[in-house]
């Protein structure tokens, strides 16, 4: 049966009302969170607060760092700080900022040093240690809570896990121990190190500063994090931690007294060890009006009558792999909207996928149309180590830029001389899903080409890149699937 034209659909009520939903409820998610929390001089000194609220909450004891200096003779007291700075090992500050490297930044695939868009120093996670521990603090639950709750249908939960990454730090120009451009680090998005990377977390040791605020923005949006001026009398001195998804572009402010230091994790989703339930309780589909509006489209909108597709174009990027393997890995690593888009479609018992748009990195080289390629959904199992040549053609097809009538399908077999040969066999190509076949339910949200979401990345560009991604619906024909 053909299905019905797309002016017909797209211009139904319900279709509109849904349009109108999609643009209201996917924008009150969040991409950032964050908090304090107060450091004690000791846990029996919290103890002794017997009927105080800070025995509840989570306190944290100084944090040492220790690091490996690049002077081999350099005594072993000389490389420690404790932070708040302690008597002991205040005087070691210096010693611990001289140690430390200038931090470059990724430019495409280049590692660049320009003072004037970040300006900072580095050691790496080798080099040094702190008893600072964001899993005891409750910090990695709070950001698998708030950043990455577990999808209702998932066969597992998913967790997170936080890799340390970087310490940093940013001088203001007034330092004695430095002269030249304040610290700070321009708007740039962070290099996906690996397709399960989700998020990144910053948290600031407790070193008298001002200036240096992490703004981190999402369509529109911008969240604050400052953690200037931490010794605060009243309330004691405290760490500060940001954590926020890092395809989110995001900002350090000049640093304008003092130094800022902070360290850097990456966040990975996991699999869950346990079956905990396998739900979200934060967010039940069913509840939602974008869920009933859907509901009603696919049961009472005469247009949609013959079925069709429905598009959603996420409102995150995410990280795959496309050189050696294409690895791609919603909805396990689907972020804030994306994921309660997700939820309503499945919830419905609705077939969905999921399709990379990857235009731009391949074909664009920077300019034209950034709109999204439908593609195949490829069954990728097999592709074990096939060769690069081949990835090419296969992610092509992929992303439905192979021309449709492409056919060839290529394996190794043993021939007679038992000489491995090429054998090229042609199979039919399902038909996939185009662009104009789609009744988009939201604009597409990225319209700039994907080369400049990485141009400005914390590190080079790897094997892992960005993508834009859409999820597509297939609204069974009335009378099929219980429809
Ligand atoms: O120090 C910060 O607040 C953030 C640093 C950052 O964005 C990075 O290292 O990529
Ligand atoms: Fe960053």
């Amino acid at each position: 049966m053909p299905i019905a034209p797309l002016s017909k659909i797209s211009e139904s009520l319900l279709f509109q009302e849904l349009r109108e939903y999609v643009a209201k409820e996917t924008t009150a998610f969040t991409f950032a969170c964050g908090g304090a929390i107060p450091i004690v001089p000791s846990l029996l000194d919290a103890a002794k607060e017997i009927d105080s609220e800070k025995l509840r909450a989570m306190s944290c004891l100084p944090i040492d760092l220790r690091w490996d200096s690049k002077e081999e003779a350099m005594l072993s007291s000389h490389t420690k700080v404790t932070f708040p700075l302690d008597p002991n090992t205040e005087k070691n500050l210096d010693w611990l900022i001289k140690d430390m490297i200038p931090a470059t930044f990724g430019l495409g695939g280049e590692h660049v040093y320009d003072e004037s868009y970040r300006k900072a120093t580095k050691l790496d996670p080798a080099r040094f240690s702190s008893t600072f521990n964001p899993y005891e603090l409750g910090i990695v639950d709070a950001i698998a809570q708030t950043l990455l709750p577990s999808l209702r249908h998932a066969k597992q939960t998913r967790s997170v896990k936080a890799e340390l990454y970087k310490l940093n730090a940013s001088f203001a120009r007034s330092s004695i121990l430095y002269s030249g451009p304040s610290g700070k680090f321009k708007t740039h998005v962070d290099t996906p190190r690996s397709p399960s990377q989700f998020g990144s977390l910053v948290v600031c040791l407790p070193l008298e500063h001002r200036g240096g605020a992490l703004e981190v923005r999402h369509k529109g949006k911008t969240v604050t994090f400052d953690w200037s001026n931490s010794k605060d009398g009243a309330k004691g001195v405290s760490i500060g931690w940001a954590a926020f998804y890092s395809d989110c572009e995001h900002e350090v402010l000049e640093v304008t007294e003092g130094h800022r230091l902070t360290l850097t994790y990456n966040l990975f989703c996991v699999r869950g060890n346990g079956q905990l339930g396998g739900n979200c309780p934060w967010l039940n589909p069913e509840h939602l009006p974008l869920y009933k509006s859907i509901l009603s489209l696919v049961k009472d909108d005469d247009s949609w009558r013959n079925g069709g597709y429905l598009g959603y174009n996420c409102s995150h990027i995410y990280p795959h792999t496309s050189k050696t393997k294409l690895n791609f890995l919603a909805p396990d690593n689907l972020k804030g909207a994306d994921m309660m888009m997700y939820e309503i479609f499945r919830s419905l018992g609705l077939k969905v996928s999921f399709r990379p748009s990857v235009t731009e990195l391949h074909y664009c080289n920077g300019g034209g149309d950034a709109r999204p390629v439908v593609g195949l959904k490829l069954d990728w199992a097999d592709w074990g180590s096939i060769p690069d040549d081949w990835i090419q053609e296969e992610y092509d097809k992929w992303t439905g830029k192979a021309p449709k009538e492409y056919t060839r399908c290529r394996h190794w077999y043993w021939n007679s001389d038992r000489q491995p040969e090429l054998e090229e066999e042609p199979i039919p190509v399902p038909e996939y899903v185009r662009f104009e076949d789609v009744h988009w339910l939201n604009d597409l949200g990225h319209k700039e080409p994907q080369i400049s979401w990485v141009a400005h990345g914390n590190e080079p560009t790897g094997m892992t890149t960005y993508s834009c991604c859409a999820i597509i619906v297939e609204i069974p024909p009335r009378g099929e699937n219980g429809r």
